[in-house]
């Protein structure tokens, strides 16, 4: 469904990528992980179209994704969504939340997700459709971003970001802003969301107990290089580029969090 050949991005004289290579398959999750400044943010940018590579090609649904422009472009755009650290953050503060929940259909109103076909009539109804897919209570349709918890305001980060019914959803950094506890409660969320509607993922977080919960294959960049790449049940195979073993320990030093947040993962 994706591929990505070869791109290479420099940004003043100081490659941020350099000759990187994936695949997505329809409902595969792959995990981009990486010390701050590798280039995982770079290569979301890339993918979503928010950013040109400066060599090599991003293919989407058999489309370059760089060479489309008008409807075209759009059309595809709608296919491929973000939720991002500071999702909730670019919540509009004056709006009560449902609203910004089917914002995105306001761009789109041919489209009619098939987990809305039965409310389409119905903007509010659509919201609260998308509450329930979030795990979010009705009462809080009326709230405005600042009456809401960091968790719960993630929460209608991931709503917006399903709202168009996307094929592919880029996470970057979707939980780093959160509690451990929310952090493994929104994890759960983007998994069962995962399942239920058939989302590829691109996963993007320092957090690589997050990454290994949430992700079949993991790739690992390096100052823009993409050193290591393996399905996720290898993590910790003695085959493994220093670099990731590197970031495996340093991990599990830090937070001793692989073992120690498995009771949240259900
Ligand atoms: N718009 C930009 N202009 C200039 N330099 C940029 C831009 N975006 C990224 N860079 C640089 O490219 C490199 C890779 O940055 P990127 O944000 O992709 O890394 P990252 O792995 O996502 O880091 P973090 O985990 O801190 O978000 C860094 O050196 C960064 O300073």
């Amino acid at each position: 469904m994706l591929h990505v050949n070869s791109i290479s991005k420099t940004y003043h004289s100081k490659p941020a990528l350099n000759d990187i290579s994936l695949t997505v398959q329809h409902g595969e999750s792959i995990g981009i992980i990486g010390e701050s400044g590798s280039g995982k943010s770079t290569l979301g940018k890339i993918i979503l179209g928010l950013d040109k590579p400066d060599q090599g090609e991003v293919h989407f649904r058999g489309n370059n994704l760089h060479t489309l422009n008008g409807k075209a472009l759009k059309k595809l755009r709608r296919q491929l969504q973000i939720v991002f650290q500071d999702s909730a953050g670019s919540l509009n503060p004056k709006l009560p939340v449902w609203k910004s929940v089917v914002e995105p259909l306001e761009n789109y109103p041919d489209v009619i997700p098939s987990f809305l076909k039965e409310v389409r009539h119905n903007r509010k109804k659509m919201a609260e459709v998308l509450f329930q897919k979030v795990g979010l209570s009705p009462e809080l349709l009326e709230r405005y971003p600042h009456q809401l918890s960091g968790g719960q305001k993630q929460r209608i980060a991931v709503a917006r970001g399903i709202t168009l019914e996307p094929d592919l959803l880029v996470c970057d950094e979707p939980t780093s802003s959160l509690d451990v506890s929310v952090q493994a409660q929104v994890l759960n969320l983007l998994k069962k969301l995962q399942k239920d509607l058939n989302l590829s993922f691109l996963f993007i977080s320092h957090d690589i107990a997050a990454v290994q919960f949430m992700c079949e294959r993991i790739v690992v960049l390096k100052e823009g290089l993409a050193v290591d790449s393996f399905l996720t049940e290898d993590l910790f195979s003695q085959s493994r580029h220093p670099y990731t073993k590197l970031l495996v320990e340093m991990s599990m030093e830090q937070e001793n969090k692989i073992e120690e947040n498995q009771h949240f993962y259900t």
